[in-house]
């Protein structure tokens, strides 16, 4: 850890003075003409909890986005705890509820939160965090089964494993009911009490009155108000005044003493003043009691109403920050880097959460792990009858080439667009886990499922059709087909990252049969059009198969060709993957 981020929090150790743990000033954000952030502001320190109000499209989001690191700003300084938040050492302190971003269905909420967990390098207790959320009954359950309030608590769970000391949280009580809401309110103030700075955007006022120390409202784009909720009500002398008159009420004489939003409906006067006085005054000279009297002053929802209403410029100033805004320290790469132990803990945890994914994934398993058994079944059975045991090595070969094919595209890749689409990666991007990390966790599970797939049609090939191969022979074979699946990862990237989440799956489907079938995988070559004979020295597909093929011994086998063919696929596939990787990153993260 830096020494940064070791003076954290608390008091600065140099001058005494409190530094913030979260810091923006002069931000500014646009997204093309649309200016999101004009000019952000606000400070969080250790242990306070600041609430961001505004109307819709104020700039709230973009400015939490930006202080995440999920957004680079165009202008101004954005710092957690004196560092950079795109550093994975200072995302390591922090905590995330973000609106719109989703988590794998097919997860039980225990293996999400020991997932998120891994993220970080001194969590929290598992038992902890699901008693914390409010989760222990709901800790064997699927993710995706849970209603809408109930995902919500789970997301406040993921944010709270890694003990954070920024806790951001975006309009963390959507769709919770009344006692989930108090119980998110008791843990947030609970973190607070413990010295966790905690930012929260709400649309709920009564949210923000109970919890936040201060106020940020934005309007605009732009920090108009920056204060404690009593400081904003008292700023506007307004009151509320509301009773039963006795008789007909002079309305004119009301009005005249300085009454504003007067309503005389049923019998009861409501009106508003900042001439409290003036107004009891003349109502008492009409008449000398004033039944179910009531003045009292405005709610933080009319504050804010009423400073929206008004314009910035009346308002008191944002007190000024507390420490000038520096320029961003150049960023040290290096030391951002995760050290290794902390990559393999969160590559271990991701594989076993990938593994689990495709193990449940019905439609995977049946479609890409038994398919190739089932289509030799129909191909290599018939052969059996005829007892031809080179036409039954070639088809076993076959169909083991478009079993790993399918593994590797849409176990590895297609996969990738799919958490695109639910926003599961929007998530991870803001806490430690890095990119790298991943991506390699797809690796093994990959290759577990290349080889079961091999392994159900060796069985089934051996047992039921009488397929004789030596075990150098399987092993040549399974071995080959798992290691040179490289290239079809690298195709499953290239589609996951430059189609869209709905497109990823059927374009792959399609390319996949295609591809299988031009490169003589179902039916030999010489059995196709001549076209197909033509096109298929051109295929990543047919290449791959002569793995296979070569393996059991049939004539040509894996060559130079070959190789050079399938490198360059690969090559190309993964450069696509990469244009595609970063243009994701320009749109949905610059
Ligand atoms: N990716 C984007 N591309 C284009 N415009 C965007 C993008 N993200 C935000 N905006 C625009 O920036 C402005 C601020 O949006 P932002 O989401 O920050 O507002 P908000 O205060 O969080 O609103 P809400 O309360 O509705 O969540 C809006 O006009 C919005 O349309």
């Amino acid at each position: 850890m830096t020494e940064t981020l070791k003076a954290v929090g608390g008091l600065d150790a140099r001058d005494g003075r409190r530094e913030p743990a979260v810091r923006m000033a002069g931000l500014a954000k646009s997204f093309g003409d649309v200016q999101a952030v004009v000019e952000g502001r606000m400070e969080v320190f250790p242990g306070e909890v600041v609430a961001v109000l505004g109307p819709n499209g104020a700039g709230k989001t973009t400015s939490l986005h930006c202080l995440l690191g999920l957004r680079q700003p165009d202008a101004g300084v954005v710092e957690l705890m004196g560092g950079s938040p795109t550093s994975p050492q200072v995302r390591a302190q922090c905590g995330v509820v973000l609106q719109n971003s989703g988590l794998p269905g097919t997860l039980r909420v225990r293996e999400l939160v020991d997932l998120f967990r891994a993220y970080y390098p001194d969590p929290m207790d598992t038992q902890e965090v699901l008693d914390l959320a409010g989760l222990a009954d709901l800790a064997e359950r699927f993710f995706g089964e849970l209603s809408g309030g109930q995902q919500q608590r789970v997301y406040l769970g993921l944010a709270l494993c890694g003990k954070p000391r920024v806790l951001f949280l975006d309009e963390p009580s959507v769709g919770l009911d009344s006692v989930s809401r108090r119980q998110l309110w008791s843990a947030v103030q609970r973190v607070a009490a413990e010295g966790t700075a905690v930012l929260l955007t709400t649309h709920y006022l009564e949210e923000a009155d109970a919890l936040a120390d201060r106020i940020v409202l934005f309007a605009s784009g732009r920090t108009v108000f920056e204060g404690s909720s009593t400081e904003m009500k008292s700023h506007f002398r307004r009151r509320l005044i509301s009773l039963r008159p006795a008789g007909e009420p002079d309305l004119e004489a009301v009005r005249d003493s300085g009454a504003e939003d007067i309503e005389y409906v049923d019998g009861m006067l409501s009106l508003t003043t900042a001439r409290t006085a003036d107004v009891l005054r003349t109502l008492l000279g009409a008449e000398p009691v004033l039944n179910d009297l009531e003045v009292r002053g405005i709610s933080l929802e009319e504050a804010v109403e009423e400073v929206l209403r008004t314009s910035s410029a009346d308002l008191p100033a944002p007190a000024p920050a507390t420490s000038q805004p520096r320029p961003s320290a150049k960023r040290d790469r290096a030391a951002e880097r995760l050290d290794a132990a902390s990559w393999a803990r969160m590559v271990r945890a991701q594989t076993k959460a990938e593994f689990l994914k495709l193990k449940r994934d019905m439609a995977f398993v049946l479609t890409t792990c038994l398919l190739p058994t089932i289509f030799f079944a129909f191909f290599g059975l018939s052969q059996a009858r005829n007892g031809d045991p080179e036409a039954m090595a070639y088809t076993v070969a076959g169909f083991s080439a478009y079993g790993a094919v399918g593994v590797g595209l849409f176990g590895f890749g297609v996969g990738i667009a799919a958490e695109r689409g639910f926003k599961w990666d929007l998530l991870i991007r803001a806490t430690p886990m890095s990119p790298s990390a991943y991506l390699s966790s797809r690796i093994v599970p990959a290759a577990v499922f290349t080889l079961f797939t091999l392994c159900v049609l060796a069985v089934f090939s051996t047992s039921v059709a009488g397929v004789r191969l030596s075990p150098a022979q399987w092993a040549a074979l399974m071995g080959g087909l798992t290691l040179g699946n490289i290239v079809f990862v690298a195709m499953g990237l290239a589609i996951g990252y430059n189609l869209s989440p709905k497109a990823a799956g059927p374009v792959s489907t399609v390319v996949y049969l295609l591809l299988s079938f031009a490169s003589g995988m179902f039916v030999p070559l010489n059995q196709l059009p001549s076209l197909a004979e033509s096109l298929a020295p051109f295929l990543p597909t047919w290449h791959f198969a002569r793995i296979g093929w070569g393996a059991v011994g049939i004539e040509p086998g894996f060559g130079l060709t070959s190789l050079l063919v399938l490198t360059a696929y690969t090559a190309a596939f993964t450069a696509l993957a990469v244009m595609g990787y970063r243009r994701e990153l320009k749109t949905r993260f610059l």
